[in-house]
């Protein structure tokens, strides 16, 4: 972009079929908003509010105005200067593994995709089994967890002691102008295969996600984190709770920039439907399954595009 592409690369161009349509998009979308807040004054109230937007939506925007400040004033400027280095300097973390604990690249696994993705990322993994990159042993999505564990019926620690010992990946997208915007795709349409997403985006919009055949443009607002749930959450549920399909378009004249923290069970954890809410009237939706065999699955459905896998493994 900085030598003046007029067109983007043919490598970024995808098909039509994979392209946004228009007519199926549902501009300025408000999902549901919960104020951590709430948790102290109204713990019944703020559990409920949570369960409903996870089973209707499985994604809502989290006031948490502190942490909102701090993350605008710092770590934004901060990130975007790592996106200035060199190019050279950058490519010194160039890997397609996820597991390490520094990663930069473009698109996903661009070795195997003939479509790319108009983004560029830096990955940070975190797990207490690496001794390099240790992460506290509470998730830091310990309060959500444990509200989302009650609004199951369950002990609030059930949710997160199911995740073993749990696991971290912080993650920056770049997203340049894109001089085709209609062409290509920010990120294609994939549902997160970990457990909870904590999202801060800023205020360029783009991020959309699917209900039916709509897409449905989730607009910004100010002081909010975006929270979905992931596959590790849908399948521990039973179902009740959604991990919802989403995606990123592009804008011709704005680089847009999201911090993400996926909250993972550990890769050892052997994952499925809660004991617990399974009866007669509710059989298992989902087979037990090991999170690392479920990653691997999920993540070559993701290039694609498509559902994820868990709907195969029913
Ligand atoms: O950039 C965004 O808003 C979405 C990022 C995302 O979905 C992801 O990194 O999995
Ligand atoms: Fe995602």
């Amino acid at each position: 972009m900085d030598n003046g592409l007029v067109t983007i690369p043919g490598r970024y161009i995808k098909p039509p079929s994979h392209r946004a349509v228009k007519h199926l998009i549902i501009p300025g979308v408000e999902i549901p908003v919960i104020d951590m807040a709430a948790l102290e004054s109204d713990r019944e109230k703020f559990v409920q509010t949570l369960c409903k937007a996870s089973s209707e939506w499985g994604i809502f925007q989290v006031l948490i105005f502190l942490l909102r400040e701090f993350i605008c004033s710092q770590l934004r400027k901060i990130i975007f200067k790592i996106f200035y280095f060199l190019f050279k300097e950058k490519m010194k973390y160039y890997t397609e593994e996820v597991f390490v604990p520094v990663r930069y690249c473009m698109s996903m696994t661009p070795s195997q995709e003939t479509h790319m993705e108009w983004h560029d990322h830096f990955q940070h993994y975190f797990s207490n089994r690496e001794k390099e990159h240790p992460w506290p042993k509470k998730p830091a999505c310990y309060k959500l967890m444990s509200a989302l564990s009650e609004g199951l019926g369950l002990d609030s620690n059930r949710l997160v002691k199911s995740f073993g010992d749990s696991e971290m990946i912080l993650r920056s997208n770049y997203y340049l102008p894109c001089p085709n915007p209609d062409l290509a795709l920010g990120m294609n349409g994939h549902t997160d295969s970990g457990g909870l997403t904590i999202l801060f985006e800023d205020q360029v919009g783009g991020l959309q996600a699917r209900k039916g055949d709509l897409w449905y443009d989730l607009k910004p607002i100010k002081n909010a984190f975006i929270v979905n749930i992931a596959d590790q959450l849908e399948i521990l549920s039973n179902g009740k709770y959604k991990s919802i399909e989403h995606r990123v378009l592009v804008q011709p004249d704005q680089t847009r920039l999201s911090i993400v923290a996926f909250c993972n069970p550990s890769r050892d954890a052997v994952i499925g439907p809660l004991p617990e809410l399974i009866d007669e009237q509710n059989p298992p939706l989902y087979k037990s399954t090991l999170y690392q065999e479920h990653i691997t699955n999920v993540y070559t459905k993701y290039l694609d595009g498509k559902h994820s896998q868990k709907l195969q493994i029913k």
